[in-house]
């Protein structure tokens, strides 16, 4: 069993973001600046916001952190979106997800200047990423296939099974697995809550992508020997010898799913990390006008 080691990957690929700012600065170029928009104060997406700020600190690009009360109206929401829409000195914002009740996310996701939407989530962006075409790639998915390549790991011709079929995640994750690229040219199969007998299809695969948001539920007697595991959930079960009363699992039971992996993703330390860079590498590619 090997690990397929988010940490590491990141922390190289900030030294190639901290590189390139640096030649960006020699030739007095625009300093690649992402806006995040936190509403509320949801815990987990307050570490996910400040990893992301943290990140761009680490490399020098610039960021703006905007924060709302959870009772922020969904027209002043759109008043920010416009804003940072216009702002020229911005060159890639997010709006963190999820947002309260009474606001209606797609709204507010349809409003983001596709140039602009670092995270993907727009439509346009969405449309063009399943057409292979030049797009923003939502940052998960994104960070999976920057791991796949870094890690060489095949793709061409495997049966992959991605369980979950969020707009986030389950469901782009299909989509670029089958698209005519590498990683993709898989076989794809996309699981859900609907889906008759999981463990038939997840036996089969060469590849098991799981976003499920439920902790330890893929175990070693769903899998295939040698299988590669992405590991995409991240889960808070209460741990009373935890520093914070609560430790982070992923989807897959690690220990028994270990016993038949050839790779695997850890949690924390795995896909999560990359899902950060990957919204920085985006920022980047915005700042130099490579997508739009
Ligand atoms: N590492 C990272 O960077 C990120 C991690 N995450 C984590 O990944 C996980 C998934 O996130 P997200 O996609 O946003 O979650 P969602 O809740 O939006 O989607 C979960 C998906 O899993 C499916 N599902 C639920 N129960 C079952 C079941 N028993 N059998 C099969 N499928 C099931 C759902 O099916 P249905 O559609 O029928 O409801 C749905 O498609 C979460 O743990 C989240 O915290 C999320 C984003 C980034
Ligand atoms: N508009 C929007 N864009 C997103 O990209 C987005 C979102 N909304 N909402 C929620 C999900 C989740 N997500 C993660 C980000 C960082 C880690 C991360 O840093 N994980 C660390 C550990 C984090 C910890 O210690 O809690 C790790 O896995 O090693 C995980 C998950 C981004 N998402």
């Amino acid at each position: 069993m090997n690990i397929l080691d988010g940490k590491i990957l990141a922390a190289k690929i900030r030294e190639e973001l901290a590189a390139a700012v640096e030649e960006i600065k020699a030739e007095g170029g625009k300093i690649p600046h992402l806006a995040a928009v936190l509403v509320g104060e949801d815990p987990a997406s307050q570490v996910y916001v400040r990893n992301k700020v943290r990140s761009c600190e680490k490399i020098g690009f610039k960021s703006t952190l905007i924060r709302r009360p959870a009772d922020v109206s969904e027209d002043e929401l759109l008043g920010i979106v416009e804003e940072l829409n216009q702002d020229e000195d911005i060159d890639g914002f997010i709006v963190q997800l999820p947002l309260p009740e009474h606001i209606d996310e797609n709204r507010v996701t349809l409003a983001i200047q596709p140039g602009k939407d670092v995270d993907g989530f727009h439509p346009v962006n969405f449309g063009r990423m399943a057409q292979g075409l030049p797009a923003y790639i939502p940052a998960t998915p994104n960070g999976i296939l920057e791991m796949l390549k870094r890690y060489e790991i095949e793709t061409a011709g495997k049966e992959v099974v991605v369980v979950g079929r969020s707009n986030i995640v389950g469901m782009p994750m299909g989509i670029l697995m089958a698209l005519k690229a590498y990683p993709g040219n898989a076989t794809v199969t996309i699981c859900h809550s609907r889906t008759r007998d999981l463990a038939e299809h997840t036996r089969r695969a060469d590849i098991v992508i799981a976003a499920i948001g439920r902790p330890n539920f893929i175990t070693a007697d769903m899998l295939k020997e040698g299988v590669v595991i992405v590991d995409v959930g991240i889960n808070r079960v209460d741990d009373e010898d935890a520093p914070r009363g609560y430790r982070l699992v992923g989807d897959v039971d690690f220990d028994s799913a270990a016993t038949k992996a050839s790779w695997i993703t850890p949690v924390p330390g795995g896909v999560g990390q990359l899902t950060v860079v990957s919204l920085l590498m985006n920022t980047l590619k915005a700042s130099r006008g490579e997508v739009y």
